[in-house]
């Protein structure tokens, strides 16, 4: 089914639109996915004529896909639309001009309104849309909404409660990235579809999961919104938690939106409250110092563009996560994710409990834990670590060997990038890969202790790890109280 509709990007001449948006709307184009019955309308201040905004998004493709585009059959589907989103007068111009598009492009009255801008607008936007009529029509209308969602609950419920005037929960598609990526969503067809995991995927064969999610950009231009932040809001509260409740989460009885999320919001609501007096025992913060990157010299955190130079936000944080239900009592959950680090990489590592009884046993020698590891970017694949008898020695040698499967070494297959599918998810309707406001509910009531400690004891350590580390050593003692390390993310390919 080619869906129809008329897509209204608010901040569309933003960093995400140009990078994320126009491109991904593109390959959908060039798929077939989408059919002539769509148009693309841009909102931002600056004036730009029509043409001008469609050599714009032609650019923006061109450098995603560094090639040029034959004609102007896509960005013929683009019009632009100048205005400040704070004034009321110009949504009726808006309005007559989506009337208009319905007409000439046979959308069935279908809008999808995508707020790529800075959060401080999406109350505004949501209710000036319904005052102006915008939200009136025969046909669907979605809200497409980007991160952060709030920065505590008390502002995210605000948020929310301003939305939900306008928009049905069923209408609302709260983006979070890491839902588009292919093996995000493969963890959940990993679990479900082999025999030989779902009857170990819990506490009596699995001895802890650790979900890595190490990048060496800094703040780049973000600094004004991350020095805000912090790497506990930035990614923790959303991305991390997400793949904690795809990890934990029950089987869900069908494969439908609505149970997959009550399953995921079951794992949310089930992690253990960390109290204020907790905070040290299950969670490190860090921040970056100077240090190299790939042999380049970095600056500190404190020395970034529009980063306070005594600041105390964290781009680093490490955690120990606790799940009370049956199924995973007992057994860690360790995140970490941090800017700067030595490299780009997003891995989950599911460690399984060590043999009853070690026929190999030597004093001097451990076998290795079978370990399932997932990975999410840059590779994209699953690697599971056995163990044989060492080539050429007796039968009471081990060593551990590796069963790979790379998904994106496949010659000819292009991963689609997460915005891609998500667009066109939005678009066909389908909301399983998009946040339900109870994920972020609960995900906000976890993080909100820890971020109310951290923003009132000054980290006396900052900065606590170079550039190019693997963060601070705390986060390393985390796991070695428990007996335990984390494993390497770097996995060299054959
Ligand atoms: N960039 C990224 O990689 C990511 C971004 N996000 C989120 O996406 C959203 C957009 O981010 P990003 O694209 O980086 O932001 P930018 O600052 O790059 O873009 C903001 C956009 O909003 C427009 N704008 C600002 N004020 C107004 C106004 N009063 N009326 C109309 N338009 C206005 C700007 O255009 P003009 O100046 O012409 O008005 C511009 O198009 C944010 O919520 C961000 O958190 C989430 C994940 C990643
Ligand atoms: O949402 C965000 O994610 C990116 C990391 O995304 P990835 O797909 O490159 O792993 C992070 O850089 C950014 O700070 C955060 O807002």
């Amino acid at each position: 089914m080619n869906p129809k509709s008329i897509i209204v990007i608010f901040g569309a001449t933003g960093d995400l639109a140009k990078r994320k948006l126009f491109p991904s709307l593109y390959r959908l184009y060039e798929k077939g996915h989408l059919n002539d019955q769509f148009a693309v309308v841009g909102v931002a201040r600056r004036p730009l004529s029509a043409d001008e905004f469609r050599n714009y998004v032609r650019d923006s493709v061109e450098t995603a896909f560094q090639q040029k585009l034959a004609d102007e059959r896509f960005t013929s589907h683009f019009y632009y639309h100048p205005f400040d989103v704070t004034e009321a007068e110009s949504y009726q111009r808006l309005k007559s001009l989506l009337e208009q598009l319905d007409g000439t492009y046979k959308t069935e009255g279908n809008r999808i309104f995508y707020l790529a801008m800075a959060p401080e607008f999406f109350g505004t936007v949501t209710s000036r849309l319904q005052s102006e009529g915008l939200t009136e029509t025969h046909g669907f209308k979605r809200l497409v909404i980007e991160k952060p969602f709030g920065h505590d609950l008390a502002s995210a419920e605000k948020l929310n409660d301003e939305i939900r005037r306008v928009f049905s929960e069923r209408e609302i598609y709260r983006i979070d990235h890491y839902l588009g990526k292919e093996m995000v969503q493969n963890i959940e067809v990993i679990r479900f579809s082999n025999a030989i995991f779902e009857p170990l995927w819990n506490n009596r064969f699995i001895a802890n999961i650790q979900i890595t999610s190490s990048e060496t950009l800094g703040v780049e231009d973000r600094g004004r919104y991350y020095d805000h932040s912090g790497a506990l809001r930035d990614m923790v509260q959303n991305h991390m938690l997400q793949m904690v409740a795809l990890l934990a989460m029950e089987p869900p009885i069908k494969l439908t939106t609505d149970d997959i999320r009550h399953e995921k919001v079951k794992v949310l609501r089930a992690l253990r409250p960390i109290a204020h007096d907790e905070v040290d025992r299950y969670f490190v913060r860090g921040q970056y110092g100077r240090g190299a990157i790939h042999g380049k010299h970095v600056p500190a955190y404190r020395e970034e563009p529009n980063v306070d130079p005594d600041s105390n936000t964290e781009t680093f944080v490490a955690g120990k996560l606790l799940i009370d239900n049956f199924r995973w009592a007992g057994v860690p959950f360790y995140i970490r994710t941090g800017k700067r680090m030595a490299e780009k990489s997003t891995k989950i590592v599911v460690q399984f409990k060590d043999v009853p009884m070690n026929l190999y046993y030597r004093t001097n020698e451990t076998i290795a834990p079978n370990l399932l590891v997932i990975h999410i970017q840059p590779d994209e694949g699953i690697t599971l670590q056995l163990n044989g008898k060492k080539t050429g020695e007796s039968t009471t040698i081990t060593a551990p060997f590796q069963l790979d499967y790379c998904n994106n070494c496949i010659d000819g297959i292009n991963t689609p990038e997460a915005y891609e599918k998500l667009l066109y998810d939005c678009m066909r309707g389908d909301a399983t890969n998009f946040t339900h406001w109870d994920e972020v509910a609960a995900s906000w009531q976890f993080v909100d202790p820890i971020s109310e400690v951290w923003a009132n004891t000054k980290a006396s350590d900052f900065p606590n790890y170079a550039a190019g580390s693997m963060g601070p050593a705390a986060a390393d003692e985390l796991l070695k109280q428990d007996g335990f390390h984390w494993w390497p993310i770097e996995h060299p390919r054959p």
